[in-house]
């Protein structure tokens, strides 16, 4: 593909592998946002929008998006920090994945078991950055002398060995389930941060003929992380029980009731958060509410 390809479209940052990866071509697929990547190349013209993809590595998009080079990126919210770009970037939209937290962890049993205990000792990371600005405030609590500060060592990866091997008391490293954590045999003792990944643009645009493009894309990337987060759930209920039902299911801004072919009987439809559906459902029941009903929402406009 030569350069000229790329010209007059918006260029939007992609995680070429790794954990956001997957999730963001669900996301580019329910936004309808249709490419064909050929293998082994990072660059891929969409086809159906002036919009060329970019597989880059997460951790390189902050900086990417922040000095303009791409005009979007989904990256995680961590990486933004990492890479001191939190000024350069907007974050535009929480996505929902991603989700997971930076902690400090130490073998479990071992001679450290707090963050004081830690300080002046040697920790290993991939979030140099971060562990630097968490330990520097530990060191100052406790008047450490330039000699005595915590040691910040960075690695690439496979982080949770470096205490079994001998190279660190402690590590900063990123915990979701806790499996890795543990089968290491670590244990956490405080969290830096809690993460998950995002929409971003940069701060100055270069170029504001896009802004209409990038809003669309993130109305539309927002229905899609609205469709997987809601469901619409219909019941019918007596007038006299519809105030406690309603109470159970405000909705997002109003529940929508009409009359019902029957005197005082009226139904309702109203968007309920999927992972409260069961207990609405069961709350609503209680209250009176009959024939209660969810459909899953295919694609939506919030
Ligand atoms: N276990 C996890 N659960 C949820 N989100 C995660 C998890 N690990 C990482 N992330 C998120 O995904 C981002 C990218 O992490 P990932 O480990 O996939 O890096 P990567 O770019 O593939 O690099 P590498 O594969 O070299 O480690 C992280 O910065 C974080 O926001
Ligand atoms: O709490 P858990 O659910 O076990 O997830 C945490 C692990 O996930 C990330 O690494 P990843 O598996 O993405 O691979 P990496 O070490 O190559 O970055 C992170 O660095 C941890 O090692």
């Amino acid at each position: 593909m030569n350069a000229d390809a790329l010209n007059g479209r918006l260029l939007f940052a992609i995680p070429k592998k790794g954990r956001l990866h997957t999730q963001c071509l669900e996301l580019l697929s329910g936004a309808d946002i249709k490419f064909r990547r050929h293998q082994r190349l990072d660059v891929c013209l969409v086809m159906n929008h002036p919009i060329a993809l970019v597989f880059l590595p997460a951790s390189d998009i902050p900086s990417f998006v922040g000095k303009g080079n791409v005009d979007l990126g989904i990256t995680g919210h961590d990486v933004i920090l990492e890479a001191n770009m939190e000024e350069s970037v907007t974050e535009v939209l929480k996505l929902g994945f991603g989700k997971c937290a930076l902690q400090v962890q130490v073998p479990v049993g071992g001679s450290a078991q707090t963050v004081d205990d830690l300080a002046g000792k040697r920790i290993v990371t991939s979030f140099e950055v971060l562990a630097e600005q968490y330990f520097s405030k530990v060191d100052n609590r406790l008047q450490l002398s330039d000699d005595a500060r915590t040691k910040i060592e960075y690695v690439g990866g496979s982080v949770e060995a470096a205490c079994a091997l001998g190279l660190a008391d402690g590590i900063v490293d990123l915990v979701e389930s806790g499996d890795t954590m543990r089968a290491a045999g670590l244990h956490a003792i405080a969290t830096v941060l809690e993460t998950e990944a995002v929409l971003i643009k940069s701060t100055t645009p270069k170029d504001p003929s896009l802004v209409p493009l990038i809003n669309l894309i993130t109305s539309r990337i927002k229905g899609v992380i609205a469709a997987s987060t809601y469901v619409v759930c219909s019941y019918n209920i007596h007038r006299d029980k519809l105030h406690a039902a309603t109470a159970l299911t405000p909705g997002r801004r109003a529940p929508t009731i009409s009359p019902l072919d029957e005197e005082n009987w009226v139904a309702v439809n109203v968007m309920v958060e999927k992972k409260t559906m069961a207990k609405v459902m069961d709350d609503l029941v209680a209250v009176g509410a009959e024939d209660v009903l969810i459909f899953n929402l295919d694609n939506c406009r919030v």
